[in-house]
């Protein structure tokens, strides 16, 4: 038996850490949605009960290391499955880049084995397996948009953005989240306006959602690579509505209300940057 599930990619729309918990990790609150780049996962299952990965992108691991290894590996061991499972990851996402790549193929992975070793699992309980593996797989379970709280794994979901473009433009350089995260200063930051962002989402105001973009990690990767700032203001130079960098970074997203604006924020950032993409935000009922 085989299946085909997608992997889509996340932006972070607001990013705020109150306080660096005793276990290591930072307790926060983000609101993520998703969008449509997305990398596909096929599974096929295997009767001599191996796991095997591997991977369109030669320098993305195929081993343990792979997080859609890791979460077959998981429900196998968990569930007591005897069959194994070949994954193929036709990445799209790019990889380290502050989109959740790794966690969404891991989160597909955990949806897809789901139905082919027919476990019969609720998304809430995929949800808490995939918090195992990484703070970003339960959102990434979930999908639509959501406010995410803990360490990122406690998710209640929220109403839709209002239709937009999303640019997204990738540095070609690779961010470590823990190196970031070590950098963060909790009590210097200046914090997101959480309440207000949920509030311009629920009123579907597209200008109260650029308005409060914000992300407390974004000052600390800015510092360390001046090319993200770059990016991002350019960005900005070339007119999307709002502006913030996803995640520990390095990809800068770009909101943009009008496609008439779209062409000349995309072919100017094409000018600056070779990974640049403009795709739309996925509502709820696109899946
Ligand atoms: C930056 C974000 O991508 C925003 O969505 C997430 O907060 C990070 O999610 P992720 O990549 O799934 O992160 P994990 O693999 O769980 O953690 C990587 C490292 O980031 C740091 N980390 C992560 C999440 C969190 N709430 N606090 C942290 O301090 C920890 O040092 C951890 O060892
Ligand atoms: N399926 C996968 N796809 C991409 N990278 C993977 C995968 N599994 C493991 N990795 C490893 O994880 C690292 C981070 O990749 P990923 O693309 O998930 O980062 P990210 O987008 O910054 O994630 P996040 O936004 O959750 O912090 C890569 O350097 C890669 O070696």
């Amino acid at each position: 038996m085989r299946c085909s599930v997608k992997a889509p990619a996340k932006i972070n729309l607001s990013l705020d850490a109150i306080r660096k918990r005793e276990d290591g990790f930072h307790e926060v609150e983000m609101i993520m949605t998703m969008v449509d780049l997305a990398d596909r996962i096929d599974l096929t299952d295997r009767e001599d009960g191996a796991i095997k990965v591997d991977v369109s992108e030669g320098f993305v691991p195929n081993d343990h290391r792979n997080l859609a290894y890791q979460a077959a590996d998981l429900l196998k061991k968990r569930y007591n499955v005897k069959k194994g499972v070949s994954i193929y990851i036709t990445k799209r996402i790019p990889v380290a880049a502050g989109l959740a790549g790794g966690s969404s193929d891991a989160a597909a992975t955990l949806k897809g084995l789901n139905q082919l070793w027919q476990l019969g699992l609720s998304l809430d309980e995929l949800a808490v397996l995939g918090a195992e593996i990484g703070s970003d797989v339960s959102f990434c379970v979930y999908g639509g948009t959501a406010l995410a709280t803990g360490r990122g794994e406690i998710i209640q979901q929220i109403s839709s953005p209002p239709p937009c473009w999303v640019i997204l433009a990738k540095p070609p350089i690779g961010v470590s989240t823990a190196e970031v995260y070590k950098r963060l200063n909790v009590q210097e930051i200046e914090h997101a306006n959480t309440k207000a962002m949920i509030q311009a989402i629920e009123q579907q105001s597209f200008a109260g959602i650029c308005e409060n973009l914000h992300n407390v990690l974004e000052t600390v990767t800015l510092d360390m690579y001046p090319e993200v700032r770059n990016i991002k203001e350019q960005m900005i130079r070339f007119g999307a509505d709002g502006v913030l960098m996803s995640g520990s970074g390095p990809t800068v997203f770009g909101l943009v209300e009008h496609e008439s604006r779209l062409h000349r924020v995309y072919n100017g950032l094409r000018g600056f940057c070779q990974d640049v993409y403009a795709v739309r935000l996925i509502r709820s009922t696109d899946t």
